[in-house]
C-alpha cells in the first residue's frame, strides 16, 4: 500500500506515525501537559534573550498544514541565546497550531488549559552544520512557544501576520514578508518553561530544547477566524481536527523546569 502522507485521522494520525517516523515511539517526545506542580524551578536559569534582524525576514507561506514565516538562516543574522542554551541559535521559520474554536488548539497544555493557538519560533545551532544536521542533535533545535487566547486587548503586532493571510489562501501558496521582526510577539514576562523534547509532527526527532513562554498573549475573535479561514482552504481537513483534538502526552518522567525572570 503507498506510503501515505502522515495527518490526523484515523489512518494516519500519531498512533501509527511511528510507521513510517520511528522516532514517534521516543521518551521524549512533545507536545506535552505541564503541571506546575510538578515542575522544578531551577534558579540557575538564565534569561534568554533574542536578537532578530527584521531583514531577515523573507516569505510567508501555505504548506497546507500552518502558515509559516521563513527568515534568511544563512549566517547568525537573528539568533536566540541564552535560557538552558549554549551558543546562539539562528532563527529559520514560525508557524502557529490551532483548533476549530476557542477552547482548543494549543499543542502543550498548562494545568488542563489549552489555549486557542500555539506559535513556535523554530531556531538550529549552527554548531551542526545545517538545519537537517541539527535534526539529529538533541541541542540542535530550539524552539520558543507562545501561547495566544482570545480576549478584548488584542496585541496589535499580531496583525501583521494575519492581514498577511488573505494573501495566502490556498495550499502552496507563498508571498514576500520582509521588515518583521518576530520578536515584537513576546509577552512582557519572560518566565518560562524548559524541557528536552521533539518535533510535534513528523520526523518526530528529539532534538529540541523548548522554551515555553508562561505568559500568553492575546488575539481578537476575528484573528483566530482568520486563522480558521486559512485552514478551510487546505487540502488536509484532517489535520487541523487531530490538531483540535492533540494529545498532550504526560511523561512523568519528562523533566521539566520554570525559571522565573526577576
Ligand atoms: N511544531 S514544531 O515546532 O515541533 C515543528 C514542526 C515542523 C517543523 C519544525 F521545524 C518544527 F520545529
Ligand atoms: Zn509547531
Amino acid at each position: 500500500m503507498a506510503q501515505s502522507v502522515w495527518g490526523y485521522d484515523s489512518d494516519n494520525g500519531p498512533e501509527r506515525w511511528h510507521e513510517n517516523y520511528p522516532m514517534a515511539k521516543g521518551d521524549k517526545q512533545s507536545p506535552i501537559e505541564i503541571n506546575s506542580k510538578d515542575v522544578r524551578h531551577d534558579s540557575s536559569l538564565a534569561p534568554w534573550h533574542a536578537s532578530y534582524d527584521p531583514g531577515a525576514a523573507k516569505t510567508i507561506l501555505n504548506n497546507g498544514r500552518t502558515c509559516r514565516v521563513v527568515f534568511d538562516d544563512s549566517f547568525d543574522r537573528s539568533v536566540l541565546r541564552g535560557g538552558p542554551l549554549t551558543g546562539a541559535y539562528r532563527l529559520r521559520q514560525l508557524h502557529l497550531h490551532w483548533g476549530s474554536s476557542d477552547d482548543h488548539g494549543s499543542e502543550h497544555v498548562i494545568d488542563g488549559v489549552k489555549y486557542a493557538a500555539e506559535l513556535h519560533m523554530v531556531h538550529w545551532n549552527p554548531k551542526h552544520g545545517n538545519f537537517a544536521g541539527a535534526l539529529k542533535q538533541p541541542d540542535g533545535v530550539a524552539v520558543v512557544g507562545i501561547f495566544l487566547k482570545v480576549g478584548k486587548t488584542p496585541k496589535p503586532e499580531m496583525k501583521r501576520i494575519l492581514e498577511e493571510i488573505d494573501n495566502i489562501k490556498t495550499k502552496g501558496k507563498e508571498a514576500p514578508f520582509q521588515h518583521f521582526d518576530p520578536s515584537i510577539l513576546f509577552p512582557k514576562s519572560r518566565d518560562y518553561w524548559t524541557y528536552q523534547g521533539s518535533f510535534t509532527t513528523p520526523p518526530c526527532e528529539e532534538c529540541i530544547t523548548w522554551i515555553l513562554l508562561r505568559e500568553p498573549i492575546e488575539v481578537s475573535p476575528d484573528q483566530m477566524a482568520k486563522l480558521r479561514s486559512l485552514s478551510k482552504n487546505v487540502c488536509c481537513p484532517g489535520f487541523w481536527g487531530y490538531n483540535q483534538a492533540c494529545l498532550a502526552s504526560v511523561c512523568e518522567d519528562k523533566k521539566t523546569y520554570l525559571a522565573v525572570i526577576a
